[in-house]
């Protein structure tokens, strides 16, 4: 069997604060096979997004990353800025929440299409526009040749993100990082930018990594998922396996908290009151342990492990799950 496409061994982001050290990512490890999708959920500020950029090397200068990033046989953490740039783009793309971060405003569309590909593909004017006008027909772009002309302030929210998917697939990437992708959109909208990612996926078959508060996101659409909570990934099962019998009592309350239709975007979470610990002060126990239902005087001494009991690939970190505390979940 080949190696995983990318494996994160033993990463820890911190940042320097007036208050001390941030532990931002706290000892990770996680590993992606080609073509397959993982998902990573937690609330905000659980890690999400500097893990991930931890893997594409665009974390804020005064970062202090430790571990390895393999990918594609390569320790990212350890390769040159000018590898590193032409890898990005090419082999390793990104979407983000707000497509204005990744679309230049004083550009064309056409113009920012074609720059991407003919930067990563040895592809001339014509065969680059050729390629521009096909890419956002692939992402569901009505008359793509007449957008080639406009600016990013002429499209919706919808068509944004749309474009931005476009530009990340233009180099036919073997993984996209997908940060909270639709977060910023409309609830019908979301739907379809996510099936239209699930298709793209499957049919170039890229690797790719979900990011998101939201569980309902990844059902049905990653194949694994790794929950995270103050900077650790507390659970991790192949997505099947979790929704069937989750362990931690956190994944649990994410699972109560996703978004139902009537409610209205970026609401906290409702199931899980309190806060995730500081992250500039050391930690005793388990870090969930503070807002846990279940928890006992164990919980709050010593740190759980991120293990297996009965299934090899279903790891969590909790001395009391679920189903063994109540028998709920299953
Ligand atoms: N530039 C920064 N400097 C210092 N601390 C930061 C910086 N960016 C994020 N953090 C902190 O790092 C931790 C992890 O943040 P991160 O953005 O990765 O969380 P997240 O799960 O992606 O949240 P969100 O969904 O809100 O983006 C948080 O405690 C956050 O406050």
């Amino acid at each position: 069997m080949s190696a995983p496409l990318l494996i994160i061994e033993d990463v820890a982001v911190e940042l320097p604060t007036p208050r001390g050290n941030l532990r931002a990512v706290d000892h990770v490890d996680l590993s992606l096979e080609a073509g397959c999708t993982l998902g990573i959920v937690g609330e905000s500020g659980c890690g999400k997004t500097m893990l991930s950029r931890a893997v594409l090397q665009l974390l804020p200068k005064k970062a202090k990353l430790t571990g390895r990033v393999m990918f594609d046989g390569q320790d990212l953490v350890r390769l040159d800025a000018e590898p590193l740039r032409r890898l990005r783009g090419r082999d390793l793309a990104v979407v983000f929440q707000d497509p204005m971060t990744s679309l230049n405003p004083v550009l064309t569309i056409g113009t920012q299409l074609m720059e991407t590909i003919q930067e990563h593909l040895e592809l001339d004017a014509p065969a680059a526009r050729k390629r521009s006008i096909e890419l956002l027909a692939a992402v569901g772009i009505p008359a793509p040749e007449q957008r080639l002309a406009q600016y990013p302030h002429q499209c919706s929210g919808g068509m944004r993100q749309r474009i931005a998917i476009a530009i990340a697939l233009s180099c036919e990437p073997k993984l996209l990082i997908a940060d909270e992708p639709t977060t910023a959109l409309d609830v019908t909208i979301q739907a379809q930018i996510l099936d239209l990612l699930a298709r793209e996926q499957r049919r170039r078959h890229m690797a790719m990594i979900i990011i998101t508060h939201d569980l309902g996101v990844v059902a049905g659409r990653a194949d694994e998922v790794a929950v995270m909570y103050a900077g650790r990934v507390v659970e991790r099962a192949p997505t099947q396996a979790l929704f069937k019998r989750m362990h931690m009592p956190y994944t649990e309350a994410l699972l109560a908290a996703i978004p139902k239709l009537e409610t209205a975007p970026h609401t906290p979470l409702p199931a899980i009151s309190g806060r995730p610990p500081d992250p500039t002060r050391p930690l005793k126990g388990c870090s969930f342990a503070p807002r846990c239902r279940y928890a006992a005087s164990r919980c709050h001494e010593a740190k759980p492990d991120l293990k297996s009991a009965e299934m090899p690939d279903h790891l969590y970190a909790c001395f009391h799950p679920i189903q063994m505390a109540e028998g709920v979940g299953a």
